[in-house]
């Protein structure tokens, strides 16, 4: 059906297509622009002498990755403008500048998911904000259901790669129209997780094992399904099938925005849980485990990160003689 609107005066009519175009825009990008962003990334660096030059996303559980910062500044995801709010148990709600050894880092104690009602391009949003404030290697890491049988609860996964189930049914965070001041309209992901930093990582990884630790590190294929049930049976075996090694609710997402926007991207899951895959056994998941394997493994995980951390300054200062403290 056809529908003509007229106008009584010339400026009716400029309104009414300025209110039009900003609706559009708004549509898509859910008031996560770049100059909104930039806004806040202005707001941060106005309050902290500090310039961070890597970022650390800690998942469910493993928020006390923070603790091993010197922090300089800490803000409430509630006081900086238009940032995302935390809603999920074991996700303090924190964002933090600090040092870990002479490295200058960036780090969200707690995330936003995707079920908690945030749309994609909100949950990314302290992705792009770290970007914006000179971040260049983000570490990423979350809890996680194990779906590879040899996999047991307490055991690190590296992330290799991932199957991004909300994306392929068309849930991306970068949806819409795209801004090339964050990268391509189309993005390849064959090296989204960076290969030198998963190197050094298993590395690391391997003297603890060295050392007697029985951590048991993989490197494995995560996916993400948008939560916040947990899967279910007939769920569990497709994943198996299909050759997924982890599940979980998050990382992905942020890490296709973070590779989108040209930073280096390292993420890693704590298995937190054997997802269930019989019909006749007692066990369920549930959140609570999942925060409690975080914190069971809390002095191993922070101080892989934090050896990890000094490794990427270390490769930093060869390469720029600039060091990353932050300070230049
Ligand atoms: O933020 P992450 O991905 O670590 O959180 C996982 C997924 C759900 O949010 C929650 C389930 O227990 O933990
Ligand atoms: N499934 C999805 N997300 C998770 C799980 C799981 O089993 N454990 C921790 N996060």
């Amino acid at each position: 059906m056809d529908c003509v609107i007229t106008f009584r005066t010339r400026r009716d009519y400029r309104l009414y297509r300025s209110f039009i175009r900003s609706a559009s825009k708004n549509l898509f990008v859910s008031g996560s622009s770049y100059e909104l962003i930039k806004g806040i990334a202005d707001f941060l660096l106005s309050r902290t002498d500090l310039r961070p030059k890597i970022g650390i996303i800690c998942g469910s559980g493993l928020g006390s990755v923070a603790t091993i910062l010197d922090v300089k500044k800490e803000f409430s995801y509630s006081e900086i403008p238009h940032f995302p709010r935390s809603t999920v148990p074991g996700h303090a709600g924190k964002l933090l500048f600090g040092y870990m050894g002479n490295v200058a880092v960036m780090c969200m104690q707690g995330r936003v998911h995707f079920y908690e009602g945030y749309d994609l391009v909100k949950c990314v949003m302290p992705v792009r904000v770290m970007k914006l404030c000179g971040v260049t290697h983000i570490i990423m890491s979350n809890a996680a259901g194990g779906v590879n049988e040899k996999y047991n609860v307490g055991d690190i996964m590296i992330v290799k790669d991932h199957v991004n189930f909300l994306g392929l049914g068309g849930l991306n965070p970068l949806r819409g129209p795209n801004d090339d001041r964050w990268g391509p309209r189309f993005v390849a992901l064959n090296k989204a997780y960076d290969q030198w930093m998963r190197k050094k990582a298993k590395e690391l990884a391997s003297q603890y094992q060295q050392q007697g630790s029985r951590t048991t590190f993989h490197e494995g294929v995560y996916a993400v399904v948008g939560g916040p049930n947990f899967e279910t049976v007939a769920e569990l075996r497709m994943l198996r099938k299909m050759g997924i090694d982890a599940v979980g609710m998050s990382t992905a997402t942020e890490a296709i925005a973070a590779h989108h926007c040209g930073m280096t991207v390292f993420a890693f899951s704590l298995i937190t849980n054997k997802c269930v895959l019989e019909y006749d056994v007692e066990e369920m998941p549930n959140h609570e485990e999942v925060i409690e394997s975080g914190l069971k493994q809390e002095s191993l995980v922070k101080d892989w990160v934090s050896s990890l951390v000094q490794a990427v300054g270390n490769q930093w200062l060869m390469h720029t003689e600039k060091g990353c403290n932050g300070l230049d």
